[in-house]
């Protein structure tokens, strides 16, 4: 090995992380600005996710919760502002490179969207397709399904239809086929919307046990106040397109700001 170089590699990388003033940030938004004509969805967005990370985002109905996520994903793109994904700058980034980056991502829509028409297996297979090689996968992926489906507690479901499901283990299955793909980082989009409360907290347990199992950093969109408390390590309260209040769920949920006080009101 090369020690000069392999000791001027580890400053040159120190220095950049002294640099940026805080660890690994897996997301990082800076004055992110969207309109739709006259309507200013956001007005100078702020986030950062660090690596590891359980980032609740709670904003009203129409408050550009999902514009922020498709900004993300790529989907819409900003007016203003800078998206890093992964230290990629996504505005950027070619289709291709950006496709490569969303591997990295994992998604729960709203809804689970399963393919009706498929079988759990066949599900879970679907992502996996165009993936195998950076999953080191070969023809046989049952092993890896069955596994995804285990960590759900859902492994005899395998051969059943979605139809066959009731809403909470949809939502499994969803969670399963997204870590089939082991992303780096989840979006969660209300996780826990239509579920009745008790189903609820078993998702909400579930997500705990993935992040506390992988690591995985996760950025989550709720309306689900006990959803925060539970897997947040940190909240940003969206209001008119900016970080209204931020901090832990321990800090904002005592907090005597009218506005902030709304959020943890049910
Ligand atoms: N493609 C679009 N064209 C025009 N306006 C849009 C578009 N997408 C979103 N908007 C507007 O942006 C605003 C924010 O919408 P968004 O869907 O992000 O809200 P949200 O916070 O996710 O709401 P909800 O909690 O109800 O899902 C709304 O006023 C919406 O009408």
């Amino acid at each position: 090995m090369n020690y000069d170089l392999d000791m001027k590699i580890r400053d040159k990388m120190k220095l950049s992380e002294e640099k940026s003033d805080y660890g690994k940030s897996v997301i990082e938004i800076k004055d992110l600005r969207k309109s739709f004509g006259d309507n200013h969805v956001l007005n100078g967005f702020n986030l950062t996710l660090k690596e590891g990370g359980n980032l609740v985002i709670m904003g009203k109905s129409g408050s550009g919760k999902s514009v922020m996520i498709k900004c993300i994903v790529g989907l819409v793109a900003p007016d203003s502002g800078s998206v890093k994904i992964l230290g990629k700058e996504i505005n950027n980034l070619n289709r291709k490179a950006m496709d490569e980056l969303r591997l990295d991502i994992g998604f729960l829509f709203q809804g689970s969207a399963l393919y009706d028409s498929m079988t759990v297996r066949e599900n879970l297979e679907f992502p996996m397709r165009r993936h195998k090689k950076k999953l080191g996968v070969g023809k046989d992926t049952k092993p890896l399904v069955l596994e995804a489906l285990e960590n759900v507690g859902l492994a005899h479901t395998i051969d059943l239809m979605p139809s066959e499901l009731s809403g909470g283990m949809k939502r499994r299955v969803a969670l399963a086929r997204t870590l089939i793909l082991k992303p780096k980082v989840i979006l969660y989009d209300e996780p826990t919307s239509g579920l009745d409360p008790i189903t609820s907290k078993e998702i909400i347990e579930l997500m705990h046990n993935v992040q506390k199992r992988y690591g995985t950093s996760s950025l989550i969109i709720t309306h689900d106040v006990d959803c925060a408390r539970v897997i947040s390590d940190r909240m940003i309260l969206l209001v008119d397109g900016i970080n209204y209040a931020e901090g832990t769920y321990a800090e904002l949920s005592k907090s005597t700001d009218p506005k902030v006080e709304a959020f943890f009101k049910n």
